[in-house]
C-alpha cells in the first residue's frame, strides 16, 4: 500500500537559518499537534521537555506520528503519554513545514474541543490555558505561524463553527 500523498503546507518557516544543518536532503517528520480548547475558549500550550531541542519552549501538545498511524491516532496517543487528556476528534485545520537546524518538521495542526481527562504533565512540563495575545515565553518558533492563524480567523467560537 502506497503511503498517502503529503499535503501542501500553508505555509513554509526556515528556523535560525544561520545555524548549520545537516548537508543534502533531510527527510520531513511528520508531527501531529493539537490545539485543545476548554469550555471558556482558553487554549493549552506546554513547555518543551529537559532535554529536546528547544527546550522550555512553549507549543501546543504533540509529537511525532509513528510509522502506520494517522495524525489523529498520533494526536491521542502523544495528548494521553504527554498531558494525560483522551480527545474525541481532532479536526484537521492546517499544516505548516517549519526547517529547524535538528530537523524538517510537517505540523500537521488540529483543533480538539472534545477531550477528557484530568491534565497531568508526564515529562515535567509547565502549562498554561491562554487566550490571544498569550502571555507565556519564549514561545517556539515553529509556533508562532499557528498562534498568528488563530489572530487571522478569530475567536474559539469561530474555530468550533469552521472545524
Ligand atoms: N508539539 C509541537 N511541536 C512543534 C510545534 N511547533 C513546532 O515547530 N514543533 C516542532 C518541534 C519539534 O521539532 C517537532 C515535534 O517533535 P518532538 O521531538 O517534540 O516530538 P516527540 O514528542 O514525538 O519527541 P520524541 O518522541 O522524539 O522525544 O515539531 C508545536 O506547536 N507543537
Amino acid at each position: 500500500m502506497t503511503a498517502p500523498a503529503a499535503p501542501a503546507p500553508d505555509e513554509v518557516l526556515v528556523v535560525d537559518a544561520d545555524r548549520p544543518r545537516a548537508p543534502g536532503p533531510r527527510p520531513v517528520v511528520d508531527v501531529a499537534v493539537g490545539v485543545l480548547f476548554d469550555r471558556d475558549g482558553r487554549f493549552l500550550l506546554t513547555t518543551r521537555p529537559p532535554g529536546k531541542a528547544y527546550a522550555g519552549h512553549w507549543e501546543f501538545p504533540g509529537g511525532k506520528v509513528e510509522p502506520g498511524e494517522t495524525v489523529e491516532q498520533a494526536l491521542r496517543r502523544e495528548l494521553q503519554e504527554e498531558i494525560g487528556v483522551t480527545i474525541g476528534s481532532a479536526h484537521p485545520w492546517r499544516v505548516l513545514e517549519a526547517d529547524y537546524p535538528h530537523a524538517r518538521v510537517r505540523l500537521h495542526v488540529c483543533r480538539v474541543f472534545d477531550w477528557r481527562g484530568e491534565l497531568q504533565m508526564h515529562e515535567g512540563q509547565a502549562f498554561a490555558w491562554q487566550t490571544l495575545p498569550v502571555t507565556v515565553t519564549p514561545v517556539l518558533p515553529g509556533t508562532w505561524p499557528l498562534l498568528r492563524w488563530m489572530a487571522q480567523e478569530g475567536g474559539p467560537e469561530t474555530a468550533q463553527a469552521n472545524a
